[in-house]
């Protein structure tokens, strides 16, 4: 199965409401899609967001490093050598992570297909089923409880809520939400670097002082700050994960040797795909650290890749892809089946993908 053609184009998905973080508020989802091409007939599909803001990548620096860079590096290779294929990737371009993710997702997806089997199975086949939590923006603490209640009201019983703001008025968001929702749901929190070290460590043992039982608290800090993360963890009860901190398998290996934070957070569009996920999934077990798979503003062509991940490797106990969730329609047809918060997956080979309807090719 040789890789014949790559092709990108545009998908623009309107989310049902505003999604704002301590970083930035959009209002639908603009991704580019890949399309890998092969001598067999076979179509590989794949998925990269511009979340400028946390990773750099736009959607020009997509398309350019997929048509100038990689797609070169890589056409003509047979899927079999996936390894080979990796290494291409790797040495073609440095970072632009989501661009190098989109072209990895469609690889992988022809993997499945060239094995006829779901490719979390080739991955490790752990589970069929998992079940993700859902972001609750942030906004006023009234209408973030609002809109908890409404998230518990289609199934979630997990909350990922975004602080990270004003660290007095993200105290009050959480006790105001905490009271909202009662003790049964789960609410852990994600600043998205939006507070200072010891900002960060005033806000987190206020919140352990008023019992709002949080259950991890995401990236306190700014992405950097390495010293700042471990000096929030070695102070508050609360556990820290790693979001934007950790990119590479290198950055998890760095984070658990300095015991600078509790989990990792893996996003197929920080690792650069699926190749490098894996790597820290193997990193992680080592340290007998529990990872999270989250996704961005993703629809479900590259949601799907990382379920399969989160289905294959029992180190991910802790899931936040709710891209799918947060979109007013579903334009793509296949794949896993997201019911409320369960996400389930089918036996079809690859990522089971058959079609994405509303494509603009751009070539
Ligand atoms: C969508 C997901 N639940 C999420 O919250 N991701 C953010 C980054 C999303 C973005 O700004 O595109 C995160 O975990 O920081
Ligand atoms: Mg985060």
């Amino acid at each position: 199965m040789k890789i014949t053609n790559i092709r990108v184009a545009e998908i623009s998905v309107p989310l049902k409401v505003p999604f704002k973080t301590a970083l930035r508020t959009v209002t639908s989802i603009e991704d580019i899609i890949v399309e890998v091409h092969t001598d067999t007939g076979n179509i590989g599909y794949g998925e990269a967001p511009p979340t400028a803001v946390i990773t750099g990548d736009t959607k020009g620096s997509i398309v350019g490093a997929i048509n100038d860079y990689i797609s070169k590096s890589i056409m003509g290779m047979d899927i079999e050598n996936i390894e080979g294929i990796m290494k291409k990737i790797d040495r073609s371009i440095v970072k632009n992570t989501s661009a190098k993710a989109a072209v990895d997702i469609a690889l992988y997806d022809l993997y499945g297909q060239l094995y006829n089997a779901p490719l979390y199975k080739l991955l490790g086949g752990h589970r069929k089923e998992i079940t993700t939590d859902i972001t609750i923006s942030v906004n006023e603490p009234e209408e973030m409880a609002k809109d908890s209640l409404d998230a518990i009201k289609r199934g979630f019983k997990t909350l990922k809520i975004k602080v990270g703001k004003d660290p007095l008025i993200d105290i009050e968001r959480m006790k105001t939400i905490r009271k909202a929702v009662g003790y049964d749901i789960k609410l852990r929190i994600d600043a998205n670097q939006g507070w200072k070290p010891k900002e960060a460590v005033r806000v987190l043992r206020k919140m352990e002082d008023e019992g709002l039982e949080i259950e991890f608290v995401e990236q306190p800090v700014e992405a950097h700050d390495v010293e700042g993360l471990k000096f929030v963890r070695d102070n508050v009860s609360i556990p820290v994960l790693a979001d934007e901190s950790v990119f590479s398998p290198k950055d998890a290996l760095y984070i658990l040797q300095q015991g600078a934070a509790d989990l990792i957070n893996i996003k197929l569009m920080k690792t650069g795909g699926l190749h490098d996920a894996l790597k820290i999934c193997s990193i992680a077990e080592i340290y007998g650290t529990e990872c999270m798979i989250g996704c961005m503003l993703e629809s479900k062509v590259s949601v799907n890749a990382a379920v399969h991940l989160a289905a294959a490797k029992s180190v991910i106990t802790k899931i936040d892809l709710d891209g799918p969730f947060l979109c007013s329609e579903d334009t793509i047809e296949g794949g896993s089946t997201f019911e409320e918060s369960k996400i389930t997956l089918n036996d079809e080979p690859g990522l089971g993908i058959k079609k994405i309807n509303g494509l603009k090719y751009l070539d």
